[in-house]
């Protein structure tokens, strides 16, 4: 789960000091429950990357308290992040491949820092190549292979890891139709199993794939965090959406379209550890805002539950690949 409490982040100005400093975010206090699905929306420069950088603890916030998987960062020990970062995949606009990795090598990268041995890891990792269409590119480096499939190997580290908390900042932008779709299936089944995941994306035909709630965020703050789709207070929900049309529904490769078995979520074990993580700056110190509004608290229901300990991976084809999505 996490829970942000009056969290504001301020980023240093090392050009013009203290005087040009301004608040990123401001007063972000909501919980999302283990197991939630939760778009983020807003305009450029809102703060949607700041704050999933605060999710991935690649940031600490300049007042109030990030509580991630249980663990309030301000209580967490600098050399306990590590271990809690392990749990947590992370997908960026700058994919952060190593440039001298194979595709395969920088998918196994985060599995081999945490000792996984070779023989197991690469199974999945060639599976997951596989998921998201690169199974014939898996010698070639970052630099031969085009945007959209840079971010597909991305995408595929940091899921290869079975994060508790998965945050993926705007994953379909260098995406065709198919590719988007099957990325929103490979998200919404690790949700399915458990993990709670968090999309800025500023795409609402994107969100009407996949039922959540929306976080919509302006100017730092949070103005709405509510169901998807969206009903005028008193009436009930819509249905949810079709399926997939056909030209995009996903079908998975091969015959049963499985990852080995096994690979499914683990919410409890540790982690393998990711080697992108940035370091966590030093915390500043808080600073009061005579101008802050008076925080609201944000809360969602918790998610359905689910069945745990299952492969991940659906076994047929998805043709309604969200049947038990909670709309409420
Ligand atoms: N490292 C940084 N140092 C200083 N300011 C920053 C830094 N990163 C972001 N900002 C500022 O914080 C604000 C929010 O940026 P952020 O990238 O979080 O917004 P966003 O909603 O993700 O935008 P976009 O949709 O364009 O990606 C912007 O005004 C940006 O200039």
């Amino acid at each position: 789960m996490v829970r942000f409490s009056q969290v504001g982040l301020r980023y240093p100005d090392p050009t013009r000091g203290a005087a040009g400093e301004r608040d990123t975010l401001r007063d972000l206090s909501f919980f999302l429950p283990q197991g939630s699905f939760t778009w983020l929306t807003g305009p450029s420069g809102a703060g949607k990357t700041s704050l999933l950088r605060l999710m991935q603890l690649a940031l600490r916030p300049t007042r109030g308290e990030v509580e991630v998987l249980g663990v309030p960062l301000s209580r967490a020990k600098r050399a306990d992040l590590p271990k809690l970062r392990r749990r947590i995949g992370a997908v960026f606009q700058e994919f952060r491949l190593l440039p001298y990795l194979t595709a395969f090598d920088n998918v196994a990268l985060p599995l081999r820092l945490a000792g996984r041995a070779e023989a197991s890891l690469r199974p999945d990792v060639a599976e997951m190549l596989r998921w998201v269409g690169l199974e014939g590119r898996a010698d070639a480096l970052p630099q031969q292979l085009s945007g959209g499939e840079q971010q597909r190997v991305a995408i595929a580290r940091a899921v290869v890891t079975r994060p508790a908390l998965l945050v993926a900042d705007e994953p379909t932008g260098n995406l065709d139709a198919v590719q988007a779709r099957r990325l929103i299936v490979l998200l919404a089944e690790m949700n399915r199993l458990g993990a709670t995941v968090v999309v800025a994306t500023h795409s609402h035909e994107l969100i009407a794939q996949h039922p959540g709630h929306v976080m919509h965020l302006e100017g730092g703050r949070i103005v709405s965090l509510t169901p998807w789709p969206h009903a005028p207070a008193g009436e009930a929900a819509p249905e949810s959406p079709d399926p997939a049309p056909a030209e995009t529904a996903w079908e998975p490769a091969g015959a049963a379209g499985l990852l080995p078995e096994g690979f499914a979520l683990d919410l409890s074990a540790p982690e393998p550890e990711a080697g992108w993580v940035e370091e966590v700056p030093p915390s500043e110190e808080a600073e009061e805002d005579a101008a802050s509004l008076p925080p609201e608290e944000h809360h969602i229901p918790p998610a359905p539950s689910r069945p745990a300990g299952r492969s991940i991976w659906p076994s047929a084809r998805v043709t309604r690949p969200y049947p038990e999505a909670d709309h409420g």
